[in-house]
């Protein structure tokens, strides 16, 4: 005689979050102070303020997030994945299928056009490819009409574009192929205010068209409001 067994499936785990930081420390020179840094916990799709004065240790905290660093102390979980656990190569690949980036300076690749620089991440990652829908260019044309880039400044060289143009770009650059977290360091730091609200407004819009986890970092706290959100680094974060 066989004994019935309870076959009701066990329940699923949740997804791990868009990111997960714990105990994390970090020091550029020995002799300059060890920066520490919050425990963050970001669940999927949403978007968090990370605010603080000049060198507080934000671009830190992104370029660790990014992995461009290691951290001297601590974890640092990107959905499953412990980015302790990736050799560089490994790094390398899984920042190119899983984030996108905006950093202050856009990066761009200035004799590339506006539109081969938001399809270049496809090019880069076939993860990033495949979820470029229908297909890379198409999806970044869809991009840049969103981002308000005229169409006849697609195929100029980017760094013909107006600075707010370029930001927009690096902006479609991030967002093409959905990746699962986006993170921008100060990207509105040379507009005014209306033009940082508007371009935050376009950012998330899309971001949660696509379900994609924001960190946008910046010293200006008045664009707080637009975020679910909000830690602050400061000063106690530093130690000898
Ligand atoms: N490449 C580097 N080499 C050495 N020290 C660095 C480097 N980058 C940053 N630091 C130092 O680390 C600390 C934190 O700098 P970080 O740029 O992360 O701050 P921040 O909050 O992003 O500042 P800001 O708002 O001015 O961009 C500062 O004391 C800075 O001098």
């Amino acid at each position: 005689m066989t004994e019935t067994q309870d076959t009701a499936p066990a329940p699923a785990e949740p997804p791990a979050p868009a990111l997960r930081t714990r105990d994390l420390s970090f020091r550029w020179q020995p002799d300059q102070p060890r920066l520490r840094f919050p425990d963050l916990e970001l669940p999927r799709g949403e978007h968090l303020f990370l605010q603080g004065a000049s060198g507080s240790g934000k671009s830190t905290l992104l370029g660790l997030i990014c992995g461009l660093q290691r951290p001297d102390t601590g974890q640092i979980q990107v959905l499953d994945q412990d980015l302790g656990q990736l050799r560089r190569g490994a790094l390398d690949r899984f920042r190119a299928n899983h984030l996108g980036i905006i950093f202050q300076q856009f990066n761009l690749v200035p004799y590339l056009s506006a539109l081969a620089n938001v399809t270049l991440p496809c090019r880069l990652s076939p993860e990033r490819r495949a979820r470029a829908l229908p297909a890379p260019e198409p999806a970044a044309r869809a991009l840049l009409k969103q981002l308000d880039i005229p169409e006849d400044h697609w195929h100029r060289k980017v760094t013909g574009l107006s600075i707010g143009q370029q930001q927009r770009v690096a902006a479609a650059r991030a967002l093409i192929g959905a990746p699962p977290l986006i993170l921008a360091d100060e990207p509105t730091s040379a507009l005014d205010t209306d033009n940082r609200d508007r371009f935050l407004d376009l950012l998330l819009g899309l971001a949660r068209e696509h379900r994609i986890a924001v960190v946008f970092v910046s010293h200006d706290p008045s664009l707080g409001h637009h975020f679910h959100h909000h830690v602050r680094l400061g000063r106690s974060h530093h130690e000898r």
